[in-house]
């Protein structure tokens, strides 16, 4: 458990902590009244007995990255069964991708494992979990990226600014904690890009999101504990003492109002004016608006600033790689501003936190199927109906099969990787066949950090906007390095579940440039 210590920078976060060993100890009785694995089914990873698997259960909590990875080279080419979250799931190596990305959904469901992740159908109804209307909207985002964008390069400087006021001053440096600075700034971010001005800066805004999104994951929790016949009246009797949204749902009535009495063409272009417009204007459902936009939100906001800040501890840690990434970025812009054209030109950037991505997957598991029946891979392997399916992305990303010297952190491994086959005269078929397949938006078989396939992230071309911009705005703008006391090492992330969460209060040290 020593990857704990330290790492806790709130009650709350304690509190839920917590919660963990009772609720695991929970599942594990659920799990271990279920029926063992028939011989056709993947091999168990540790012992399912009872009750030998508790231990099993507790480590694929505290430990889950290094039970994954024991699977992943056990298994190497197979599937093996380990214990998650009350259930043995069936984890692939990635010899199985393609047959999971290409089973239809009737048989391994997308959207099944997201309602039961974030059970969708109960806390918002059907217009996520059947009608997909989340779908529609990012793409209704990726069409508008080029009208946010100048947007987000006004709403950044300030962000920043805002952020690293609240450190503290330190011999001429400002000291923050990296990972909460990191997550106010893509908030405001994602609000501005969501909502706009004035809410994106506003305070109240702010907290009533955030605490939405808090009481949201707790009641997710509470509602995976019960067998699927006892949700709903489960979540009829939470109902009685809050409801989902209810922080928010004031202060978004007001806005739709506002917005509903605007033409059309006048309203701000954002998300909440795009889920607005699809919802029939004389009885527009604050609650259900709320509902949409807080899970667009959610996914956006704790993915991004993970990764971001998973980047720049990297970034700090290899500090002789500022200097590289700040040469290409000057160079790119060239005495102007950066500019989306500009930032597709940084390619060094783009390798660097393609590279920061692979090295910090913040998810030890993607591809995440329920079988809605028994689902039999190719080699003869079944997967019983109701049972979730993954593949362990992370080892894969560490795997020498597919990259060399995988723990070595190669921050130009994608760019120079791309130089050499496009001055290789040899390889040009090849670089033809898949265009830009180094960049960081694009994902592969092997870089399994957006998933892949027609699920694959629909949001990764706005978060790839975000980061690269804002890394390559901080690096102009200001001098960033690791406190004396963190000894030029990158501060230990907490491997928490299946989730690498970076470090939650180790410190960077911020300078403007400017002075
Ligand atoms: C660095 C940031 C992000 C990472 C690493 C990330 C990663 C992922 C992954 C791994 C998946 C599952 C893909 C699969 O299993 O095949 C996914 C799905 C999804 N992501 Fe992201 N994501 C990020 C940012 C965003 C943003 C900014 C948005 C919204 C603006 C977003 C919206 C979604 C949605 C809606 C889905 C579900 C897609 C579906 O229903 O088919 N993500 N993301």
């Amino acid at each position: 458990m020593d990857n704990l210590q330290g790492l806790v920078s709130s009650p709350t976060e304690l509190a839920v902590i917590a919660i963990v060993p009772l609720t695991t100890i929970y599942y594990w009785y659920r799990a271990s009244s279920q029926k063992g694995a028939q011989n056709d089914e993947a091999p168990y990873l540790v012992s399912a007995s009872w009750p030998l698997s508790l231990i099993g259960h507790v480590r694929s909590v505290f430990w889950n990255n290094n039970m994954t990875q024991k699977g992943y080279e056990q298994y190497r080419d197979g599937m093996f069964k380990m214990p998650f979250f009350g259930q043995w799931i069936t984890v692939a190596s990635s010899k199985y991708i393609e047959e999971i990305i290409h089973a239809p959904e009737s048989s391994l469901s997308f959207r099944q494992n997201l309602n039961d992740q974030l059970q969708l159908e109960l806390l918002v109804g059907p217009a996520i979990s059947k009608d997909q209307i989340h779908l529609t909207l990012i793409r209704i985002l990726n069409r508008n990226l080029d009208e946010i964008y100048p947007e987000l390069c006004e709403e950044v400087p300030f962000a920043v600014t805002e952020e690293v006021a609240k450190g503290k001053e330190i011999d001429g440096w400002t000291s923050v904690p990296a990972y909460k600075t990191v997550n106010g700034i893509v908030a405001t971010l994602n609000h501005r890009a969501f909502v706009g001005l004035p809410e994106c800066r506003d305070t109240q805004w702010k907290a009533a999101m955030a605490k939405d999104a808090q009481s949201v994951a707790l009641r997710t929790w509470l509602l995976r504990l019960f067998p699927e016949s006892k949700k709903p009246t489960m979540n009829s009797f939470l109902n009685r003492f809050s409801k989902p949204f209810d922080a928010s749902v004031g202060i978004v009535s007001r806005i739709i109002n506002e917005r509903l009495n605007l033409p059309e063409e006048e309203r701000s272009n954002d998300l909440l004016s795009w889920i607005i417009t699809r919802m029939p204007e004389h009885d527009p459902d604050a609650r259900l608006i709320c509902g949409i936009f807080q899970l667009i939100t959610s996914v956006a906001q704790e993915t991004t600033a993970m990764t971001f800040a998973h980047a720049l501890f990297h970034l700090v840690a290899h500090p002789e790689c500022i200097e590289i990434l700040r040469e290409e970025i000057v160079e790119t812009i060239d005495g102007g501003e950066i500019t989306r054209e500009s930032l597709d030109e940084m390619h060094k950037l783009d390798s660097f936190l393609r590279e920061t991505q692979r090295m910090s997957t913040i998810g030890n598991f993607t591809l995440g199927r329920t079988a809605l029946h028994d689902f039999t891979f190719s080699n003869g392997v079944r997967v019983p109906a109701g049972e979730l399916i993954q593949v362990a992305a992370a080892p894969m990303h560490m795997d020498a099969a597919y990259y060399p010297d995988p723990l070595e952190f190669k921050p130009w491994r994608y760019s120079e990787q791309a130089q050499k086959e496009a001055s290789d005269g040899a390889s040009k078929e090849a670089t033809k066949k898949a265009p830009g397949e180094y960049d960081m938006v694009v994902p592969t078989a092997t870089n399994l950090s957006w998933g892949l396939g027609r699920h694959a992230c629909p949001g990764r071309w706005y978060a790839v906007m975000i980061m690269k911009h804002l890394m390559a705005y901080l690096i102009l703008n200001y001098d960033m390095k690791l406190p004396e006391s963190a000894k030029g090492k990158r501060p230990v992330d907490l491997c928490f579940a299946s989730v690498r969460i970076p470090n939650t209060t180790a410190t960077i040290l911020f300078k403007s440039r400017k002075q």
